[in-house]
């Protein structure tokens, strides 16, 4: 089967401090702007990667080991300073709880702009939009600004409308933790059913017994490199056994 998405030689690295006093700006001046003033931190450093269609990939790691900028990387909403990323098919998913979306407009003005932004057309959007709003279970709230939502609440909306695009890949950042418990289930219920419908995710996760029931690849990140990639249950041993 063909690769949904292909990552050749990915890498990426942030400027760490954009702030100087002024001295070390004088200092830096008269010295020629020789070296870099900001101080640089590579993420990500030569990822390989290859996700087949269907397959379910979970992104292990410790903290600040990469897992994030990966997945952002893969939707598109960062660029890389090296290598490629390419992806088959419509991609969505939670990223950033909140992103997407507008803050002085309701929650129905929301579900039109961010589902139109995932590339659904408005007679798509029209048809599955109470759908949409019954699944987030805010329907008293859908024409509040969202500004005034709870966290939680912004995840249920941003949650129901990304589902509800029929995504190819569907990419799953550590943010259904500010779910509560059932809408969580819920949520996984339905990530459950995108994975049996032969869709294809990848998720991040810190809850490494909820990845390996869900999951059927690990691929752990240390220091933005691949060092383990394999079944989930052996990336979940190997991730605990360091
Ligand atoms: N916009 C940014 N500017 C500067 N540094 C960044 C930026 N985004 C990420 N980083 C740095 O890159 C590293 C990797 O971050 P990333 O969020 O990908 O890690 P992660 O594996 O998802 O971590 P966590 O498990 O804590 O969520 C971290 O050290 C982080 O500080």
């Amino acid at each position: 089967m063909n690769p949904v998405i292909k990552i050749e030689g990915l890498g990426k690295t942030f400027n760490l401090r954009h702030t100087h006093s002024l001295k070390e700006t004088v200092v830096w001046l008269f010295k020629g702007r020789k070296e870099d003033l900001s101080k640089k931190f590579r993420a990500l450093d030569g990822v390989d990667l290859e996700v087949r269609e269907g397959e379910t990939v979970a992104l292990l790691g410790f903290n600040g080991s990469g897992k994030s900028t990966l997945l952002k990387l893969i939707s598109g909403v960062i660029l890389p300073d090296g290598g490629t990323v390419r992806t088959r098919g419509r991609v969505a998913g939670l990223i950033e709880v909140g992103a997407g979306f507008h803050p002085d407009l309701s929650g129905r003005e929301n579900v039109y702009l961010n589902a139109a932004i995932l590339g659904m057309s408005e007679a798509e959007i029209d048809e599955k939009f109470d759908e949409i709003v019954a699944f987030s279970e805010i329907e008293q709230f859908i024409d509040t600004e969202v500004k005034f939502y709870s966290s939680g609440m912004f995840l249920r909306l941003a949650f129901a409308v990304a589902v509800h695009t029929q995504p190819d890949i569907f990419l799953v950042d550590e943010i259904l933790a500010v779910g509560d418990e059932p809408f969580q289930r819920k949520c996984l219920e339905r990530i459950r059913k995108l994975s049996d419908e032969g869709r294809t995710l990848v998720v991040v996760s810190h809850d490494l017994d909820m990845v390996a029931r869900i999951c059927t690849r690990g691929v752990v990140l240390e220091h933005g490199k691949v060092a383990f990639d394999g079944p989930a249950p052996d990336a979940v041993d190997w991730l605990r056994s360091r």
